[in-house]
């Protein structure tokens, strides 16, 4: 025989549509089906991976299986499939006790399926919420993400205080004291004074955070949320180290961001009915044959030349107003039924000839009527709508295979058709490879089998190449590789003719049984082989549904609620060691802060009564001392000789300065004791200071020597003191002297008084007329010359002696009386206790400011620990929900069991 001839196998209709079943009439109840059929080339296997890829990721996530294990010997009989096993090869019709059972069995299956589906949505919306929760809370406590570098720093150091808002930057290098460095008095400019910087501002300079890190094996633990950083030559653990926490939140962001999006793809997926199966292969499998004959209609051209080249859609007719007609879509265009401009209509005659010589269309809608009954037909079965994609050979390298790849996410099974002769090409393991990879299942068609002689052989070679290329599907060979000929199928005549409108070529089934008994027996045997296929198809499709559509749904929640769990997990655990931290914290500085804010009040205090008493204290001194010295300048010559009558003047003048060096010898000597003063003042406001702020306080060198640097000489400018001649008369003396010579005799008393006058006075003339008329003219002619004489040499003999006794005296009252004007004590004290008060305010301000600061540190300190204290009890509620919601989540997705059988003892198909 010759079963790939076309048109081999006409006339064999009427006979095989004799068959119990085969006459069925059309379905014309349940959802409108629809067929694909369409071109590929040898991209798929590419294209597909990356599909996988930009798909769940988990194609190879679900439950595994042990393969190896259930590896059967070839030869030997096929182990039993995992779901409804073999099924008994029987002819069912509508409306037989059978089919109601199978159709009891399909609404139960559906019923689970929605199930499942209602279950598997309400944990996408719910996992859909805690994700945008968990977004929220990362904006305001960004999660610590699980890493696993530097090990070795796996104990964070609790006795490091953290700063408030130390989760914020965790991962990069911060200053480890809360503490900022104390600011440096900008204004201290005072000479005294030179500011010095504490060790401890060093040693903090370079303190850095520790990251916080949990275990290796948890870091692993993470598949969705896992952050995929390839940067450089960075392992991606480095790079997490590496970057700032906040950066690491913002990808974290992302990643929940894209896992929404995700999750929502997934419940659009599990939403829609219909179910598409891609039925690709090498070229010149014998696809077109295998299609048309599950369709049991000859609808697509068959060839022994590799001839399908155009992406075909194939529909129900009834999406099409009933009308068989061929849609060929034009290139570049998205196709809509109802705008005729994106493709030309055809009868489907035409469909061989738009299929062998296209060149001007990117796919077809191919739309028949389908000539089974729901109970067998894979397209319409009552349950869910599929749609077959026929895909040109795997390596027909044409352009159009593009339109396919775009369409490869809604496959739900694949079908792929090996010619028995030809077994396995390299790109047919290339795609099953890939599509292994993702849908875990592949449906495999051997076809063209009645051409081989050793079958038993083949068998063993193509299921040893299946178990290389997909175990799984090995692993469940029974119901997913059969051996069949496809075109020893009989064809079923549409409503309408006999021919229905199909291409009309190729076979129509295989031997004529009617010809040959032995033929008939194995053309019998064919047809049971196929149905058992179709049988298996069936199951596969709307059972493996629940995989291909509910798994990958399943599986990802399985891991995106793990690695919330697992974040949930760990920073429940990072919450609660914060709280701790900051409530041992908050603990320490309560009582800091108290005393604190007391020591301010009294230091401030005790300072100033400090200051005021010891300028109080010089202030007096420096009075007291000034006043006296001042009073006693007079006393004795301050140490300048008398020279004699002849320098008197210059005496004067010594003494004069002399004097004034005395005064200002204790003004220097009030100013050393100021100093003294000072230092004690200083000191003691260090000692305050280093009681009250211990190593916080920040001492400002104290130079006391530059204190008082002013030039002392100003007051010889400021103090002038002419000597003048009455300054040598000490005319208090004489007049002493005056009373206790009263009674030696007159002409002393005479010449005193008229020496007085003489010397003092400018009327002497009216005097010596006053005498010459109490005297008498004679008599004083006799006594006046040497009365005079006498008076006038003791006056002056006395005057001369009395100098070196008078004059400091007088130069002291006169020094006195100009000091006294320019207020030289008060004004001097008052500066000695300014420039004292002056020196003593700025380590004084100094302490207040450090005081002030160090409880303002202190309260900034509290106020950011309650902060985070309110977060990480905010956190720590938040996360602990989260790890129970998480796991309760989980535990309701684990019990969706998509591999358990819909209903026990119910056997669909
Ligand atoms: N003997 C035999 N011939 C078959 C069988 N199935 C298909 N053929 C023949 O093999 C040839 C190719 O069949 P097609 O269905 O056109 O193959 P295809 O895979 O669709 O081809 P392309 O899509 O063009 O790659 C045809 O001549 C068929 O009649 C089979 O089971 N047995």
């Amino acid at each position: 025989m010759s079963g790939n001839q076309k048109g081999k196998g006409k006339g064999r209709r009427g006979r095989n549509r004799d068959e119990d079943s085969a006459a069925s009439p059309p379905s014309t109840s349940g959802a409108p089906g629809y067929m694909t059929v369409g071109n590929g080339s040898s991209q798929y296997a590419s294209r597909l991976q990356s599909l996988i890829d930009d798909d769940s990721g988990y194609g190879g996530s679900i439950a595994g299986d042990d393969v190896a294990s259930s590896r059967r010997q070839v030869g030997s009989p096929r182990s039993g499939p995992s779901f409804s096993g073999d099924m008994p090869l029987q002819r069912r019709s509508s409306g037989s006790p059978d089919s109601e059972h199978r159709k009891e069995a399909a609404a139960i299956h559906q019923m689970w399926y929605n199930q499942h589906r209602s279950s598997l949505n309400r944990a996408i919306s719910k996992v859909v919420e805690l994700l945008k929760t968990l977004q929220e809370t990362n904006i305001t406590w960004p999660a610590h993400y699980p890493s696993v570098q530097r090990a070795e720093r796996a104990s964070p150091d609790r006795s490091v205080p953290r700063p408030g808002i130390r989760h914020t930057s965790t991962m990069g290098p911060e200053p480890s004291s809360h503490r900022s460095r104390p600011l440096r008095r900008s204004m201290t400019t005072a000479e005294e004074y030179e500011s010095a910087e504490s060790s401890r501002d060093a040693e903090n300079k370079n303190a850095v955070d520790i990251p916080r890190l949990v275990s290796p094996q948890i870091a692993r633990e993470f598949s969705i949320l896992k952050l995929d950083l390839k940067l450089g030559g960075l392992h991606q653990t480095e790079l997490v180290h590496s970057l700032e926490k906040g950066s690491i939140a913002a990808l974290l962001d992302g990643k929940i961001s894209s896992s929404i999006k995700h999750l929502q793809l997934l419940r659009e997926r599990i939403e829609d009915t219909s179910s598409k199966v891609l039925v690709t292969g090498d070229l010149n499998a014998g696809k077109s044959t295998f299609c048309n004959a599950l369709l049991r209609r000859k609808v697509l051209p068959e060839d022994q030349q590799p001839c399908t080249s155009i992406f075909c859609e194939v529909l129900d007719a009834r999406e099409n107003a009933g009308i068989e007609e061929v849609h060929a879509v034009h290139q570049d265009e998205i196709y809509n039924r109802h705008d005729e401009s994106t493709y030309d209509v055809f009868p489907l005659s035409d469909l061989e000839q738009i299929v062998l010589d296209n060149v001007n269309y990117m796919q077809c809608k191919v739309y028949i009527k389908d000539v089974r009954s729901i109970d067998e037909s894979l397209l319409n079965n009552g349950v869910v709508d599929i749609a077959l994609i026929d895909a040109p050979g795997l390596n027909f390298d044409t352009t159009k295979t593009t339109a396919v790849f775009a369409r490869q996410e809604e496959i739900d099974v694949v079908v792929f058709v090996v010619s028995a002769a030809n077994h396995f090409t390299q790109s047919a393991k290339e795609f099953i490879h890939a599509a292994a990879a993702e849908k875990a299942y592949i449906f495999m068609v051997v076809n063209g089998y009645d051409l081989i002689r050793d079958k038993e052989r083949c068998q063993k070679m193509i299921l040893d190449q299946v178990y290389g290329l997909s175990p799984r599907t090995f692993k469940e060979s029974t119901e997913l590789v059969h051996f069949v000929s496809s075109n020893a199928i009989p064809m079923i005549s549409p409503p309408g003719g006999p021919d229905g409108g199909g291409s009309g070529s190729s076979s129509g089934g295989g031997d004529d049984p009617g010809d040959d008994p032995k033929g008939k027996g194995k053309d019998k045997e064919k047809v049971r082989d196929f149905e058992k296929l179709e049988q298996s198809l069936r199951r596969f499709v709307l059972e493996k549904r629940a995989r291909s559509k509910l798994a990958p749904a399943r599986t990802y929640l399985l891991n995106i609620l793990n690695d919330v769990n697992v974040l949930a997990t760990v920073n429940a655990e990072m919450a609660t060691s914060e709280l701790e931290r900051v409530m041992s914290e908050l603990d320490e500085i309560e009582p800091q802060l108290e005393a604190s804010r007391k020591a301010k009040a009294e230091v401030s205090e005790q300072v100033d009564q400090t200051i005021e008493e010891t300028c109080k204290d010089i202030y007096d001194h420096t009075r007291t001392t000034l006043n006296s010295v001042i009073a006693h300048a007079g006393d004795g010559n301050s140490g300048v000789p008398y020279p004699g009558l002849f320098h008197v003047f210059d005496y004067a003048e010594d003494l004069k300065e002399a004097m004034l060096s005395q005064i200002s010898d204790s003004v220097a000597a009030c100013e050393e004791y100021a100093r003294t003063k000072t230092v004690g003042g200083v000191n003691m406001i260090k000692q305050l200071g280093i009681m009250h702020l211990g190593n916080e306080y920040h001492d400002l060198n104290f130079r006391s020597d530059v204190m008082f640097r002013r030039r002392r000489d100003v007051l010889a400018k400021q103090v002038d003191v002419p000597t003048e001649i009455w300054d040598f008369v000490d005319w208090s003396t004489i007049m002493q002297r005056q009373e206790k010579m009263a009674g030696t005799g007159m002409a002393l008393t005479v010449a005193t008084a008229i020496g007085g006058r003489v010397v003092g006075g400018m009327g002497w003339m009216d005097h010596t007329l006053n005498i010459v008329k109490i005297v008498g003219n004679d008599n004083l002619r006799k006594l006046i010359i040497p009365g005079l004489v006498l008076a006038a040499v003791s006056a002056a003999a006395y005057v001369v002696q009395q100098i070196p006794h008078s004059l400091p005296h007088r130069l002291s009252e006169k020094i006195s009386a100009q000091l006294t004007a320019i207020d030289y004590v008060h004004t001097n004290s008052n500066r000695i206790s300014s420039s004292v008060r002056k020196v003593l305010r700025y380590p004084a301000d100094n302490l207040r400011v450090a005081l002030t600061r160090s409880v303002e540190q202190l309260g900034k300190r509290q106020e950011e620990t309650l902060k985070v204290r309110g977060e990480s009890e905010v956190a720590l509620k938040y996360f602990g929900n989260l790890v129970r919601e998480s796991a309760h989540q989980r535990s309701l997705v684990e019990e969706i069991d998509l591999d358990a059988h819909p209903s026990a003892g119910v056997n669909i198909a």
